[in-house]
């Protein structure tokens, strides 16, 4: 599988936000997407789900394009909101029915890849709860356990440990682990730069709609000219150049 971005210029109607955005996500990959508040993270991701059209460019998985097959294009991917979004009417059993139903899989099978998902969430005796009854960080989990209950070839994640108690945080990256050496690939934002350091090992440093600079850890590090420099020192360092730019 391979996510491919390519000369990517959107936003919201007329203005574009993003100007120029090109990277690559591909199988076995975790791909982390990094930038200060507002540099486009939401709106990169906002496109690659199809909430948003291009204005110029393209983005394809496997070289098929949102318009040109979108059940192909989204079947292939499952997506995790920095904001939970869930059925108030629906109990957590039927959000994991309608997930199945939607993504066609196989019941029995899905229900056992959910019950492990919802152990390790211990999320095991609320299946007949409802959204209200949950805290915000339960919701973030019952979205987790809906999107890896897919074993999708894509995972894109806004924001992923906003709101995660630490054990939830660590069970969430254990899972990207497991699922990345299943070969699944991962597109996540994050602020969390010391997790995104251990966990992803390709970057792309977003600012104000442009890639500042994107690469492994030790290519953003030889960039940086300091082998030693972590990714808040490469962030911060590019936070500084691009002020004093200004
Ligand atoms: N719905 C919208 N309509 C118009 N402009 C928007 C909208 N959402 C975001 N923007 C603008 O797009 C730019 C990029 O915002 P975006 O949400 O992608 O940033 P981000 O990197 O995800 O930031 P944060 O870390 O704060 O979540 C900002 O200038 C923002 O004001």
């Amino acid at each position: 599988m391979t996510l491919k971005i390519n000369g990517l210029v959107g936003g919201y109607s007329q203005v574009p936000v993003l100007k120029n955005i090109s990277f690559e996500v591909r199988t076995g990959q975790v791909v982390g997407l990094i930038g200060l508040n507002g540099a486009g993270k939401s709106t990169t991701i906002n496109h690659v789900i199809g909430l948003l059209t291009p204005q110029k460019g393209s983005i394809t998985i496997d070289g098929v394009t949102l318009l040109k097959d979108p059940e192909k294009y989204k079947s292939k991917m499952a997506y995790i909101p920095e904001i939970p979004v869930l059925y108030q009417e629906l109990t957590l059993r039927e959000h994991i029915d309608l997930t199945i139903m939607a993504y066609g899989l196989n019941k029995k099978e899905a229900w056992l890849r959910a019950q492990s998902l919802l152990k390790t969430f211990r999320l095991s005796n609320k299946l007949e709860w409802f959204p209200a009854n949950f805290s915000k960080g339960m919701k973030q989990k019952v979205m987790i356990v809906c999107a890896f209950l897919t074993e999708a070839e894509l995972y894109v994640i806004d924001e992923p440990f906003l709101g995660l108690d630490p054990l939830a945080t660590r069970d969430l990256l254990n899972l990207i682990e497991s699922e990345r050496r299943r070969g699944a690939a991962v597109l996540m934002s994050t602020h969390v730069l010391s997790t995104a350091q251990e966990h992803c090992d390709y970057f792309v440093l977003l600012h104000e709609g442009r890639i500042k600079t994107q690469g492994t850890f030790s290519e953003l590090r030889s960039a940086y000219q300091n082998q030693q420099a972590t990714l808040t020192d490469i962030y911060l360092g590019l936070t500084q150049e691009v002020t004093a730019d200004e």
